[in-house]
């Protein structure tokens, strides 16, 4: 695994912000912390991501679209920066420039690998939408590069069998058909493109759920009078499709009045979805096969009309630090939830923070800083794990399989007690 110790000297992005940082605020509780992961350690997972997954992706965004040399260059260039070279600043010209110089503030001019690793690819993928003229006027402006790989996903023959298998749902109870279309959203996220460029080929084990909060989620949901779910989406296609149809689910069976769906503003870790993916996957479920599936899409259509389902995005969803730096506006917009629920790794990681914790850390202490109460269905494929029974762990650990990243593994994780952090912090100004 890689790690650092935050007191060897470590290099932290700056952040300009009301809010003291998560790590501040636990220094000055006495609360434990962990060291922040760096990708600077050969043969640590994060180290691997850098040098033998990005490659492989850089190759396959170059094979998608036919580049002009100038992009060609850019990108090449890029990944012999993110791979050898130091951290180079934006182009003054891009429009978020002076936005990244303050996240990066002490970190430009430094290896990659020095930088933590949640910042460091998320400035990889904002540096990659750079060096394809995503942002600039031109032929590339608005390409999305992964949208090859996503749009074949989405067409493909996979898809189809998990639309015709909808059909199969209304012959379930409604408890049934809950916990089989959670269970569906929380796989879903195994799909995801990045993960899939160096899983072993035809590598399909049978996944095990290692932490399963799903009856706090339900009989969150169940207690409140008009719920407000607000969904934290990961990946388009395969972990999008059945997401859309747990919120249809949340929504027609009356678990939820009002779903918003937070999606990526630009593209990001490969197959993360954007406004575009929800209306493409939305109208591949109306376009079928399988009534079941036509009838779904139909309904979310509607739920958009009336405004019970509403798409929102926000620029920190692509920005490189933990949610407990989430700006005011955003905080203030999902504090309103009956319940957020969060999907896929990514977001996990910045929801308990990016760090080595002890896997038996407390869930409700890493996550009650969030807003709302807050649901996590993530399947594991990074180093982060925290609130798992100590007996679990010593199994996972037996086995000597890298049960932290293989994508085998996935949990359910529910805090719902009002923010922990937040009581904490006025108790200690007096604030009531
Ligand atoms: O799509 P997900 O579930 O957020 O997973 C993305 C994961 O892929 C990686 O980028 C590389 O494995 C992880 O670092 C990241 O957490």
């Amino acid at each position: 695994m890689g790690g650092g110790s935050r007191t060897a000297g470590q290099l932290v992005p700056s952040r300009r912000r009301v809010l003291v940082t998560a790590d501040e605020e636990r220094d000055a509780l006495n609360m434990p912390t962990a060291p922040v992961i760096l990708s600077s350690t050969p043969g640590s997972f994060a180290w691997g991501v850098f040098h033998e997954r990005h490659p492989k992706l850089i190759r396959q965004v170059l094979d998608a679209l036919p580049y002009g040399p100038t992009e060609r260059a850019a990108v090449e260039e890029l990944l012999s920066e993110s791979t050898g070279g130091v951290l180079e600043p934006l182009d003054k010209s891009a429009h978020d420039h002076q936005q990244w110089s303050e996240w990066g503030e002490g970190l430009f001019g430094r290896p990659w690998g020095e930088a933590p690793f949640l910042w460091a690819e998320s400035y990889f993928y904002r540096r990659l939408l750079e060096a394809t003229g995503y942002f600039r006027p031109g032929t590339w402006q608005g390409i999305d590069p992964f949208a090859p790989f996503k749009n074949a996903e989405l067409a493909g023959p996979a898809v189809d069998a998990e639309l015709a298998a909808l059909g199969d749902l209304p012959s379930l109870s409604a408890e049934k058909r809950a916990d089989v279309l959670l269970s569906s959203a929380l796989w879903g996220n195994r799909a995801d493109l990045s993960f899939q460029i160096t899983a072993a080929a035809g590598d399909a084990p049978p996944p095990a759920l290692i932490a399963d909060d799903s009856p706090l989620l339900w009989s969150t949901l169940a207690t409140a009078s008009t719920p407000r779910v607000c969904v934290i989406a990961d990946n388009a296609g395969r972990e999008l499709l059945p997401d859309l149809v747990l919120v249809d689910h949340l929504l027609t069976g009356g678990s939820a009045a009002e779903v918003v769906l937070y999606v990526k503003p630009s593209p990001y870790y490969v197959s993360d979805a954007t406004t575009a993916d929800v209306l493409a996957t939305i109208e591949r479920l109306r376009n079928g096969p399988g009534r079941e599936a036509e009838l779904t899409g139909r309904r979310l259509w509607r739920a958009m009309n009336s405004g019970t389902l509403t798409v929102r995005t926000h620029q920190f969803f692509c920005a490189p630090m933990p949610f407990h730096d989430m700006p005011a506006d955003l905080r203030a917009e999902l504090s309103g939830a009956t319940m957020t629920i969060i999907k896929g790794d990514l977001n996990y990681r910045r929801l308990v923070g990016d760090q080595l914790w002890d896997a038996t850390d407390p869930f409700a202490e890493r996550a009650g800083h969030f807003p709302s109460p807050v649901a996590a269905l993530r399947t594991l494929k990074s180093d982060v794990v925290v609130g798992l029974d100590g007996r679990v762990v010593a199994g996972l650990d037996a086995t000597g399989e890298p049960w932290r990243t293989s994508g085998k593994y996935g949990l359910v994780q529910a805090h719902a007690q009002g923010s922990a952090t937040c009581a904490r912090r006025m108790k200690r100004t007096g604030a009531r």
